[in-house]
């Protein structure tokens, strides 16, 4: 296809290979062009389950561009071309019984300036669930408060659930979307840059959340932050102008990276 004149790294697109059963996601050749813009370039890899895998690359990789794909945000978008496939959990999420509302609620996002609505702080936990209805209140309270639990914040916020939840600081605004995500029991969890907004601190209670909850979901990570990339995740992809360069293991990409473009970017020789 012309628009996608792919040209594949001489080690051609490194896939680690995870046994598919291990798999949440499953990416396969896929391309994604803006018009006559080429995005993303033939990509395939696979998202371990209850694992965090981070995407890194320069600004404008395509590592937005790929994390809204994995949720169909550019359904809308009559620009975007888009071949390949994706999987979650072996369904391709493009077949026509697939519901977007649902593949949404199984695929959750977060991004990165928090964006708590203007509610309560349970009002914004209970959103999603309101919305899907037929849930008792008592009910409903059960599922606040484990996912505020979840989202390491109920300790903060147990005794004001019914303030404004845009009183919070922002690393709690943060916890408390994630917790509004997490309410309506998603698969996977995509976060794009979460952190890039908050102080230090703030910074690695998310990190330190993103770890914890791995044991309940996969977690997907876009970020510019390597340190945090480094800190946070189990296997990274490395991308660059829309191609995959490098995937592995974290800690082995980030101390013994195979390629000389990954070397050079996580070294800083290139921006
Ligand atoms: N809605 C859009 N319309 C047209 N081109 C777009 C659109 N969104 C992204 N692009 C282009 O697609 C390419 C990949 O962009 P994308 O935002 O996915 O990169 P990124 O790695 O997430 O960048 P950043 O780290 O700066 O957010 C860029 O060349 C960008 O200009």
């Amino acid at each position: 296809m012309s628009v996608f004149p792919s040209p594949r790294s001489a080690a051609g697109s490194p896939i680690i290979d995870f046994d598919p059963a291990a798999c949440c996601l499953e990416i396969e050749g896929l391309s994604l062009a803006y018009g006559e813009t080429p995005a993303l370039r033939e990509l395939s890899l696979r998202v371990p389950r209850q694992r965090v895998t981070a995407f890194i690359g320069p600004s404008g990789c395509g590592k937005s561009t790929l994390r809204r794909a994995l949720n169909r945000l550019h359904d809308l978008n009559d620009e975007v071309r888009l071949a390949g496939r994706i999987r979650l959990e072996g369904q391709d999420i493009h077949a026509p019984e697939v519901e977007v509302a649902e593949l949404r609620r199984r695929v959750g996002m977060v991004f990165q300036a928090p964006n708590p609505f203007p509610m309560s702080i349970y009002d914004n936990v209970a959103f999603g669930l309101r919305l899907q209805g037929g849930i008792r209140k008592r009910q409903l309270d059960d599922i606040v408060e484990w996912a505020l639990q979840s989202a390491a914040l109920w300790d903060e916020v147990k005794d004001r659930l019914r303030s404004s939840a845009w009183a919070l600081s922002g690393g709690q605004q943060q916890r408390l979307v994630i917790a509004r995500t997490l309410a309506v029991r998603p698969e996977v969890l995509l976060l794009d840059e979460p952190a890039s907004a908050l102080d230090p601190i703030s910074t690695l209670k998310i990190e330190e959340l993103i770890r914890n909850l791995k044991s309940q979901l996969t977690l997907v990570l876009v970020t510019h932050n390597m340190q945090q990339a480094a800190r946070v995740s189990d296997y990274t992809a490395f991308l660059q102008e829309g191609e995959l360069v490098e995937y592995g293991p974290t800690d082995r990409l980030f101390t013994n990276p195979r390629l000389v473009r990954t070397e050079n970017y996580i070294t800083g020789r290139m921006a």
